[in-house]
């Protein structure tokens, strides 16, 4: 149905080590351009989906496609070096005995000379290293080797680029900072990737799309937006970002009644009324206001610098996060008054009812 086919299908894999299956039945198309991410728990499988893609790991079932062209499936197995694909792990990856230069043209070999040495020069200067060629390894900064080991997996122009967690034994401002300057970098060449990361901010920051994980499935696959805004299970919902969830019952398809009061989004639950639900309240979704009709007590706080999450215990008891600019500062045991922004709140049935 799409007009294009998209760069990269992974049709329904599954991956197993010995008899311990990991990954099930996932799929995912990637278009050409799109810089995606996985996120999940640890041991969802999110580097065993990365290393089928690679060829690095056998498919029990499945088949993965690149520009249409099998690369792995039934009767098919595409070894790594010649799929045409880019790869940069999280840490350790360069050479140590050969120079930046000749670590970058790694995956050139067999070019002829005055080539390799331009493609060198032009991906230290993407990468913002110039003049550093001569140099090895050790004599770099952690984010500047990533920084190499992302020239050398570009080097070769790969079709698709795969980062394994490429950031995380970088301290936190470091890979805030080279998380950006990556992600311009990548779009700036159109590179199309998969991040894989534990770390949401950073997929967020970085990804167009971005797939949960859990237990060796994708929950979710779609934009930061949507995963936030919209997640598409109780999973996706309490993974992703913050917040807690507040028992209610539906009234009407509009009306919810709950431990934060009777909230109206504009949105309609397809239930019928008297259902028992829990509401996803984010803390962006409680609002301070002097006028608000809750009535709530601080129980925590944490100052973040232009903004406080405040923990706030409601008067049924029910606790829920709030952010307020943190020039309203309020102490522990204060009384503050706030509503809640109720537009598009997500509810799920509650889980008993639910299976029952
Ligand atoms: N070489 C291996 N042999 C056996 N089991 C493995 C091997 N590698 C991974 N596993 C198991 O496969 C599952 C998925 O692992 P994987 O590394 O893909 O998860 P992950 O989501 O990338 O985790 P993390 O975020 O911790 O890196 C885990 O249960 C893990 O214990």
């Amino acid at each position: 149905m799409t007009q294009t086919p998209p760069l990269l299908e992974v049709r329904g894999i599954r991956c197993a080590y010995g008899r311990n299956a990991v990954v099930h039945d996932l799929s995912l198309h990637l278009p050409r351009g799109v810089i995606a991410g996985l996120v999940g728990p640890s041991g969802c499988g999110k580097t065993t989906v990365l290393r089928a893609i690679a060829g690095l790991q056998p498919l029990v079932a499945g088949e993965i496609l690149l520009e249409g062209r099998v690369l792995s499936g039934p009767g098919a197995a595409v070894p790594p070096e010649r799929r045409g694909i880019g790869m940069v792990f999280q840490e350790h990856t360069l050479f140590p005995h050969l120079s930046i230069g000749d670590n970058v043209a790694f995956g050139l070999r067999g070019r002829p000379a005055a080539e390799r040495r331009r493609t060198v020069e032009r991906m230290l200067a993407l990468v913002g290293l110039e003049g550093l060629a001569g140099r090895y390894p050790h004599e770099l900064s952690g984010g500047q080797q990533q920084r190499v080991a992302l020239a050398r997996a570009l080097a070769p122009g790969p079709r698709l680029l795969l980062l394994d967690e490429p950031f995380s034994s970088l301290d936190v401002e470091l890979r805030q900072r080279l998380a950006l300057e990556v992600r311009e970098i990548l779009v700036r060449e159109g590179i199309t990737a998969i991040l894989v990361t534990h770390d949401q901010g950073e997929a967020f920051a970085i990804c167009e799309r971005v797939g949960v994980m859990h237990a060796g499935r994708i929950l979710q696959w779609d934009t930061p937006y949507n995963l936030y805004h919209d997640p598409a299970d109780r999973f996706v919902a309490d993974f992703i970002g913050e917040g807690v969830f507040v028992a209610g019952r539906l009234v009407d398809p509009e009306t919810l009644e709950t431990e934060a009061g009777v909230l109206r989004g504009d949105r309609a639950y397809p239930w019928p009324p008297g259902t028992a639900v829990d509401v996803l309240v984010r803390p962006d979704d409680v609002v301070p206001d002097p006028d608000g009709p809750l009535a709530a007590i601080v129980r925590n706080k944490a100052f973040r610098g232009a903004e406080t999450l405040y923990t706030l215990e409601l008067p049924t008891g029910a606790r829920v996060l709030s952010l307020f600019p943190s020039h309203l500062d309020h102490g522990i045991g204060e009384r503050v008054r706030v509503r809640v922004a109720a537009d598009h709140l997500v509810a799920f049935p509650r889980e008993e009812e639910a299976a029952a």
